[in-house]
């Protein structure tokens, strides 16, 4: 269902690994190992540094650069901070907010929102991320967290703006843990994010919106993850530092699904 209404996306998350020398050698391996023809939507988001070196080595390619943060201010006296401005002028497509791993450095949902309009009105593409503890998932909290997450990240959002948000599942006791959400945990909650969509924005707007599961995704289980109806793509970790396994999942998003 997902590949008949949407394009799947399939993005890295460097998170803070690799130096520009580093990024322009894994760009010029994955290049030759890119499957020709017609492909899901590619992205890598890596650190700030990287981003030109990103941006120079996939020009003429498929693959969308992405950064892992922006201000929520567009200019000003913020020392060490980016602006989504800025981003997009270095040539970005996408950026994430509110990963989980911000979130415990002390990013608040309201900063999450506050990020997200202006990377909306930079003409960025935000993949917002949201995602329960074990602890939540284990007394049954769960969905009721997720709502929450997702109504204040997305606070003031025009229904024309939706479809240009990205949401990424991320279940934090699955993120470099190597223990993966099962295709059905990771279904379950993607498909209650869609509701929560079409309870604020319509079904025609949750039909289109694209939803990510994120979690120890790699070359070995991104099939049948992929394959969820609600599942439209991954947001990728540890997997998307090697070109063989990134690209090993960007084939399976291609597979036709059942
Ligand atoms: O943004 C990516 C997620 O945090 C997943 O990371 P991981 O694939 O290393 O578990």
């Amino acid at each position: 269902m997902n590949r008949k209404y949407r394009k799947t996306l399939i993005a890295g998350n460097w998170k803070m690994n690799k130096t520009p020398t580093q990024t322009k050698a894994f760009m010029t391996e994955l290049k030759g190992l890119l499957p020709k023809g017609r492909w899901c939507d590619i992205a890598l988001c890596v650190p700030a540094v990287c981003i030109p070196a990103a941006v120079r080595a996939m020009r003429e390619t498929r693959v969308a650069i992405g950064a892992e943060n922006c201000n929520a201010h567009t200019s000003g006296a913020y020392t060490g901070e980016i602006a989504a401005d800025m981003l997009v002028d270095a040539g970005c497509k996408y950026v994430i907010l509110g990963h989980s791993e911000r979130r415990a450095m002390g990013e608040t949902d309201a900063d999450v929102n506050a990020k997200l309009h202006t990377a909306l009105d930079a003409g960025l593409i935000p993949i917002v991320c949201c995602g329960e503890t074990l602890a939540q998932r284990e007394s049954g909290v769960t969905e009721e967290w997720i709502t929450m997450q997702i109504k204040l990240a997305l606070a003031g959002v025009p229904e024309e703006k939706i479809r240009r948000i990205v949401i990424a599942y991320e279940p934090i006791w699955a993120i470099g843990t190597g223990e993966t959400a099962t295709p059905e945990q990771a279904e379950e909650v993607c498909q209650h994010i869609r509701t929560i969509i079409r309870k604020r924005f319509g079904s025609k707007n949750a039909r289109a919106m694209t939803i990510l599961y994120g979690g120890s995704m790699n070359e070995k289980n991104a099939f049948e993850l992929l394959a969820q109806p609600d599942i439209d793509g991954g947001l990728i970790g540890g997997a998307s530092l090697v070109p063989e396994k990134f690209v090993r999942i960007i084939e399976d998003a291609n597979q036709p699904v059942g």
